[in-house]
């Protein structure tokens, strides 16, 4: 019988009984390692006794329940043609279905003890000449060209590796992703969905997403705390006409608070003085003196708020007439009271139009796109 620990990361049978888990989806045995059993610790991580440690850091749950694999690698529609990126793949439960249907599969795996049990698996079947193994981090590691995604990802990485595959440079017709059922509700999310945030706006600008099924995480060994979803991202035929680098800095700067205000947040000294120096540099239309030290100011001073502009300096009396301008754009088309967790992705364009003819630029200084999108950090918290 399968034995679960309840949310406790331990170590499963390596190399020998994989074969098996892989087949009857049942382990002889599942302990947890004696923590004062340094010498055997180590070698128990390292496989050397047939057992490999689980990292909850690395997200090792492994999904074993062949039923549920198959119905994955159905739902992807792979083709015989395909070669299939998979990313973590771990001991290559999933891996091997995916050989089964396709031509080839790529998988990213940063676990090398992952890889060497995942090789020794695969090559037991004789399918070696058609995986290739990149033993690297899925969001450093330089992507092969490939068809479609098939993968159970590790949760911790779910947003900056959305980011990296619908944003990335390579195409590709689908990406079936196991996700934490959290994170697939938010992708899917609708303009005033309480779930709605900046990754549903920017995925939506360029993927459509479908729901396939909830996995409960029972399923998984060792169990995680929390339950999945499979979601379909399909790469939106043709994406709209807007500078993708300005939209990511845009989406950045709206929803920095995504339930303030669109006035509140443009209104943040922080935010005008961001936008009044990338409108200097752009020099656009001729006015720029008028922000640099400007006598129009209207004694709009009376903002108690810390954050919000005083117009103290030479340079905050620019900003003051600037912040003006930003509010006069918000307000033609009333944009100013909104919040953008409720606008959709047209009118969120449409505002971007708005401002660029108002010569307003967006650009993340901080980090470029692609920085961001590789970042562990949570982009889209
Ligand atoms: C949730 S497990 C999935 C394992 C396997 N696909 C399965 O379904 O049983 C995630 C896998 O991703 C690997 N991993 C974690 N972080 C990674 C990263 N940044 N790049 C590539 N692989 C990673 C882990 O070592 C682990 O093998």
């Amino acid at each position: 019988m399968l034995r679960r620990a309840k949310c406790l990361h331990g170590v499963i049978p390596g190399h020998g009984s994989l074969g098996q888990l892989q087949s009857t989806s049942r382990y002889r045995s599942y302990r947890k390692i004696n923590s004062a059993d340094d010498d055997g610790r180590r070698k128990r991580e390292e496989g050397q006794d047939g057992y490999l440690q689980l990292h909850k850091s690395k997200g090792q749950h492994l999904l074993t329940n062949q039923r549920i694999l198959d119905s994955i690698v159905r739902k992807s529609a792979i083709k015989p043609t395909d070669t299939v990126l998979e990313i973590g793949p771990g001991t290559g439960n999933l891996t091997l279905k995916l050989l089964e249907a396709a031509k080839s599969v790529v998988a990213v795996e940063i676990d090398r003890r992952m890889v060497e049990v995942l090789q020794k698996r695969v090559a037991e079947c004789g399918v070696q000449d058609r995986l290739t193994v990149i033993c690297k981090d899925a969001l450093k590691a330089e992507f092969p060209p490939f068809d479609i995604v098939v993968a159970n990802i590790p949760y911790g990485i779910s947003s900056p590796l959305v980011a990296k595959l619908v944003y990335g440079a390579r195409s590709f017709r689908s990406a079936t992703l196991l996700l934490q059922k959290e994170f697939a509700r938010r992708l899917m999310a609708k303009p005033g969905d309480s779930e709605f945030n900046r990754l549903a706006v920017n995925v939506k600008l360029v993927a459509n997403v479908e729901f396939v099924m909830d996995v409960s995480k029972r399923e998984f060994v060792p169990c995680p705390k929390v339950d999945s979803s499979v979601v379909i991202i399909r790469p939106k035929a043709e994406v709209l006409n807007v500078n993708l680098d300005e939209w990511w800095a845009f989406t950045k700067a709206c929803f920095g608070n995504k339930n303030k205000t669109l006035g509140a947040t443009f209104k943040q000294k922080k935010k005008v003085m961001e936008l009044l120096r990338l409108f200097k540099l752009a020099g656009s239309d001729g006015e720029t003196d008028n922000y640099i030290c400007s006598n129009d100011d209207n004694g709009d001073g009376g903002e108690s708020d810390d954050e919000e502009l005083s117009s103290s300096s030479c340079l905050e009396m620019g900003a003051s007439s600037f912040k003006e301008k930003l509010m006069g754009v918000l307000k033609s088309a009333d944009f100013e009271d909104k919040r953008p967790s409720k606008l959709s992705n047209e009118e969120l364009l449409h505002l971007l139009a708005l401002f660029n003819q108002a010569g307003i630029y967006f650009h993340d200084q901080s980090k470029s796109r692609n920085a961001e999108k590789e970042s562990f950090s949570v982009a889209y918290s």
